[in-house]
């Protein structure tokens, strides 16, 4: 693949052309009588035809053939560990912490083989919920194409770049770096060897850039860095090439003999995007105490109630740590949001041992948590002068107001689950004394 070219800013109406066929968008119109080159026009809606201007999503895309043109969609027996059945497992309150989930290297497996349910809530037929997958895969995507009906995916790549083939162009997405594929776009995804990553998907709404609010208009992650790719057409007849559709959180196989990735032009505001999180303009205390995470949001997608989030996507990038007379890392916290965390490099600050790169953590509603003992003893007895923290690392965090269950596969299946978490915290020293400065 060669260097993908992109489209700046988020939410913007975009129009693209592939040079190969000047003149084939439309002007002034979506639906002429005869499309230029003998295209077909089809419209992907993103939101009901209905929905407010500044709520509304669509792209028009002028392509070969229309993508009806399949066979039959058929149950598929592939990604057995994707599902949506929340109640496999016991519920299970306890803060939980996996190791690194194993990328498979005995049999071929690619992204949608790859994908596994770690935990979730919610259906996909009510339009309210999310789920949680990792990819775990080593081979690349062939004669195939997939798409959630479900939900919006926000792709966080953790080991090995993704090369993601989509119906508006390519886009190459690396770790440190994050794509969302929105509900029904269709996509295939190339690798180059052993890959990793997390994806969140949420059953309704899309995601948006936080408001600012006193920060005033700049700041967070900057419109302008979000990547959005360039047409770029492929005339192929490819005989028993694979419509693979995630549909009420079942996979289903739909043939058809030529490439979907046929769109020649396209314009809109429904697409899919790139971005790159060393982009993030952070945003802190810079005299005493420790702000709540949602300083870090990239991403948002909003529920109904003013202010909560179905879920956000929340970082922890390098950054300056300047508070004077502050517990520095975070606090000790029980949450009314459900708090998903995985790391995509380096360590975080909270937990230095035990949450690893391509690991994960789930503290679900009201489960307490916070920094364990080393964190705690050393931070509360540091010097603090400025202090340019993790330095090289990227965690995250995908907060939801929605209380998650962890599938079978999390629970049991997966082995990673770490039994002795809990432990981390159990040595923190009582200090209550009768003196008052400690
Ligand atoms: O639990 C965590 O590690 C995530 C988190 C970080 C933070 O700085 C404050 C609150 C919070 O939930
Ligand atoms: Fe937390």
């Amino acid at each position: 693949m060669s260097d993908p070219k992109y489209l700046s800013g988020f939410g913007s109406e975009f129009a693209s052309e592939d040079p190969r066929r000047p003149g084939s968008l439309p002007e002034g119109q979506n639906s002429p009588q005869r499309c230029a080159y003998g295209l077909y026009a089809e419209q992907l809606s993103g939101s009901a035809f209905t929905a407010p201007r500044n709520e509304n999503k669509r792209s028009w895309l002028y392509r070969i053939r229309p993508s009806v043109v399949h066979k039959p969609f058929k149950r598929s027996a592939i990604a057995k560990y994707l599902t949506h059945k929340w109640d496999e497992a016991e519920p299970d309150p306890n803060q939980s912490r996996w190791s690194p989930f194993s990328i498979p290297t005995s049999e071929k497996v690619d992204f949608v083989g790859g994908l596994h349910t770690v935990c979730g809530a919610g259906d996909p037929r009510a339009r309210n919920g999310i789920a949680i997958h990792v990819y775990l895969c080593n081979t690349s995507m062939d004669k195939s194409a997939f798409y959630s009906s479900d939900g919006d995916l926000l792709i966080v790549p953790q080991q090995g770049v993704l090369k993601i083939k989509t119906e508006f162009g390519k886009m190459e997405v690396a770790p440190n770096e994050i794509a969302v594929i929105q509900l029904g776009m269709r996509f295939a995804v190339a690798v180059d060897g052993p890959t990793r990553g997390y994806i969140l998907e949420v059953f309704d709404g899309h995601f948006k850039l936080p408001d600012l609010g006193p920060i005033g208009a700049n700041g967070l992650a900057n419109p302008r860095d979000f990547l959005t790719p360039v047409a770029c057409y492929h005339d192929e007849e490819i005989p028993g090439f694979k419509i693979i559709s995630k549909y009420h959180g079942a996979l289903f196989e739909a043939e058809q003999n030529h490439s979907p990735f046929d769109v020649v032009a396209w314009h809109g505001n429904y697409v899919p995007y790139k971005y790159d999180l060393s982009k993030f303009m952070v945003i802190n205390s810079v005299s005493f105490d420790h702000c709540d995470p949602s300083i870090f949001t990239v991403l948002t997608c909003q529920s109904n109630k003013p202010g909560v989030a179905i879920a956000d996507f929340v970082i922890f990038p390098p950054r300056w740590s300047v508070q004077e007379n502050t517990f520095r890392p975070p606090y000790y916290h029980r949450n009314c949001m459900s708090e998903f965390m995985g790391l995509i490099l380096g360590s975080y600050e909270a937990k230095e041992g035990g949450f690893l790169p391509g690991g994960a953590s789930l503290h679900s509603m009201m489960t307490p948590h916070g920094p364990d003992t080393q964190c705690f003893k050393a931070a509360s007895t540091a010097k603090l002068e400025p202090q340019k923290v993790a330095v090289g690392t990227q965690a995250f965090m995908f907060e939801s107001s929605l209380s998650m269950a962890i599938t079978k596969w999390g629970a049991e299946t997966c082995q990673k689950l770490d039994a002795k978490y809990y432990e981390c915290w159990q040595d923190l020293p009582k200090l209550f004394s009768d003196k008052i400065n400690v």
